[in-house]
């Protein structure tokens, strides 16, 4: 499995910033990989996804995505493989309908009448959001508005998609449902997932994640490499997972637990076993 993208010393600072948003950044990831981009509030996260797509030019290092190397010459068509759905979806819209605002993106790559019509059922039927084609997009729930700027997404075939706290605004039924229809989307059209989240359970369901702090990559792991700090990681400004607080209370009363992280699950079949010995 190759890698679809390529970071090497990316440094970033915003020109009227004294400080640098990303120091040195270095990483990869494979074709197919679901990577979690966590850290505490100015961490860079979404500096990090600018510069990935574009949005943002490297001040120094390189970013590669697809096999092209982030410049003025390739940025239209890196930006075309690399896809964002951002934190607020009433803020996507640009269209009067559903099938408008899918569209739209097309209409500006210039992409043929036909073409684009069968592109936009395609997408909203991925999506689950074909009935909704001809709907008002303000008036759709938060967990529906995301589905549609997804669909947006998809419809011009990128290769990435980049989730910027995409589900943070939304309840937890919203966020289960924008997350369940990314996982679909991802083994579908073997997408590669960069999400950024304050979530940990969201960032808890990725191959790997990325622990940024003050722009730096503090580490880059499994879930349960990252997780393995338990209430450590509560010092960089994270959440920890409900698991391992539980893990932590039971430590402070003279349980004996083991170091590695558990998820729930694992926690019960400890506990059971730990409860059936006694
Ligand atoms: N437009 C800007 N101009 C100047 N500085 C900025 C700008 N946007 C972000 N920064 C600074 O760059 C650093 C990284 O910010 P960034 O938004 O990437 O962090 P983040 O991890 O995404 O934060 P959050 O979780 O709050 O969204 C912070 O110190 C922030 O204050």
């Amino acid at each position: 499995m190759g890698n679809v993208i390529r970071v090497q010393h990316l440094n970033y600072t915003y020109p009227e910033a004294k400080h640098q948003a990303l120091t040195d950044v270095s990483f990869d990831v494979a074709k197919g990989e679901w990577l979690a981009i966590i850290g505490h509030n100015g961490s860079g996260k979404s500096t990090l996804a600018k510069n990935l797509n574009g949005l943002l030019a490297p001040e120094s290092g390189t970013v590669e995505v697809a096999g092209m190397t982030l410049s003025e010459e390739t940025v239209w068509d890196i930006r075309a493989k690399v896809g964002i759905v951002f934190q607020n979806p009433d803020n996507q819209f640009v269209g009067a309908t559903v099938a408008d605002d899918v569209a739209f993106g097309l209409e500006n790559r210039g992409v043929p009448r036909d073409e684009m019509v069968k592109r936009v059922d395609e997408s909203l039927e991925r999506v689950g959001m074909t009935a909704f084609a001809d709907r008002e997009p303000a008036r759709l729930s938060g967990g529906q508005k995301q589905r549609v700027a997804i669909a947006g997404i998809i419809a011009q075939r990128p290769e990435i998609i980049i989730l910027d706290e995409s589900t943070s605004m939304l309840d937890p039924a919203g966020r289960q449902e924008v997350l369940g229809v990314i996982r679909e989307l991802k083994d579908e059209l073997n997408l590669t997932v960069l999400s950024i989240t304050h979530d940990i359970d969201e960032a808890a369901v990725a191959h790997r994640i990325i622990l940024l702090n003050d722009g730096k990559i503090n580490e880059i792991g499994t879930p349960s490499d990252i997780f393995a700090h338990g209430t450590d990681l509560l010092r960089l400004g994270l959440d920890v997972p409900y698991s391992e607080k539980l893990k932590d209370a039971l430590i402070q009363r003279g349980v004996a637990m083991p170091k590695a992280y558990l998820d729930n699950e694992r926690l019960v079949d400890y506990l059971w076993t730990l409860h059936s010995t006694m």
